[in-house]
C-alpha cells in the first residue's frame, strides 16, 4: 500500500471543559473515498476544522504528504493541498455561477501579483468555464445563484473547493439541505470530476444511502471518539455503531 497521504495522531480539541475530539488517529490513503459518520455533537466538523486550519488543535499532530501541519493557518493549508466544502454554501447569491467561480479563482490565486492578478480577465473567465462544465454547471453559467435549487448551490460550492485540483478534498455535509430526489445526482455529478483526478476525498454525511453508495471506507464517530474505522458495509454493520451512531443520526 502506498503512503497515507494525510496522517492524525492523537488529535484532541477542548473548549474550555467540553471535549470535543480525543484520540483521533486516522490514515488517509491516496485516493480514498471515506465517509465521516457521528450524531450530533459526535465531533466530525471539529476533525474536518483541525485538518483544514481553521481550528488549532489542543494536542496531537496532523501530517499530510509526510509534513508535519498541525496549527497551519486555512490558506497555508489551502496552499498545501488541503481544500474544503462548509455545512453552509460560502457563495455570494446575487452573482452568477460564473462570478463565483472566478471569485473562487482569485482566492485560490492568493492574492499574488496584486491587482493584476485580482482581475476578472478573459483567461480567468475561460478558466472558470471549464470548471463548470467539469461539474456539470456549465448550462447555470450565468444565473444568479440565489435562484437555483440547494442540489446546484452545493454542486457549486464544491466545484469552487476543488479549484487548482487540491489533493484531499473534505465536504461537511455535501447532501444537507438537499432534497432526497436531488442527493444521489448532486453526489454523482460532483465525487466523478473529483475521482478523474485522483482526488482523495472525506466527506462527513448523516444519510446512510449516500454513505454505502459513494464511500468505501467510513470512520463513525461516538462522543468525540472513532468508535469504528473500516469498510463501509462491515462498519455500518457493527453492533455498537448501529446502536449509537445510526440510531442517534437524527436525534
Ligand atoms: N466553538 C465551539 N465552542 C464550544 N463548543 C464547541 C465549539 N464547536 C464545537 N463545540 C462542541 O464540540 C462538540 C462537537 O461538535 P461538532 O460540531 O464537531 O459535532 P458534529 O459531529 O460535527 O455535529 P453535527 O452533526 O451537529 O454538525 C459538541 O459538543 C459541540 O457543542
Amino acid at each position: 500500500m502506498s503512503d497515507p497521504i494525510l496522517v492524525t495522531e492523537n488529535l484532541e480539541k477542548r473548549f474550555g471543559g467540553v471535549v470535543a475530539a480525543s484520540e483521533i488517529s486516522l490514515s488517509l490513503y491516496p485516493g480514498e473515498t471515506l465517509a465521516v459518520i457521528g450524531s450530533n455533537g459526535a465531533g466530525k466538523t471539529t476533525f474536518v476544522n483541525m485538518v483544514t486550519g481553521y481550528l488549532k488543535p489542543s494536542s496531537g499532530t496532523i501530517r499530510f504528504r509526510g509534513r508535519d501541519i498541525t496549527g497551519s493557518s486555512p490558506r497555508k493549508t489551502a496552499q498545501a493541498g488541503i481544500r474544503r466544502s462548509f455545512q453552509i454554501s460560502q457563495i455570494f447569491p446575487q452573482l452568477t455561477v460564473l462570478e463565483n467561480v472566478m471569485i473562487a479563482e482569485i482566492a485560490a490565486a492568493d492574492g499574488k501579483g496584486g491587482l493584476r492578478r485580482a482581475a476578472l480577465t478573459d483567461a480567468r473567465m475561460q478558466t472558470g468555464r471549464a470548471v463548470l462544465d467539469r461539474f456539470g454547471l456549465g448550462q447555470h453559467s450565468d444565473t444568479a445563484v440565489g435562484t437555483l435549487p440547494q442540489g446546484i448551490k452545493k454542486q457549486l460550492d464544491i466545484a469552487m473547493a476543488a479549484i487548482n485540483d487540491p489533493a484531499l478534498i473534505l465536504l461537511d455535509e455535501p447532501t444537507s439541505g438537499v432534497s432526497s430526489d436531488e442527493k444521489i445526482e448532486m453526489m454523482e455529478r460532483v465525487i466523478a470530476p473529483l475521482k478523474a483526478d485522483d482526488a482523495t476525498l472525506l466527506f462527513i454525511e448523516h444519510d446512510m444511502d449516500i454513505v454505502t453508495r459513494f464511500a468505501e471506507r467510513t470512520v463513525a464517530f461516538y462522543e468525540g471518539k472513532i468508535l469504528a474505522d473500516g469498510p463501509t458495509r462491515e462498519v455500518l454493520s457493527e453492533d455498537d455503531v448501529r446502536k449509537y451512531v445510526i440510531g442517534g443520526v437524527h436525534a
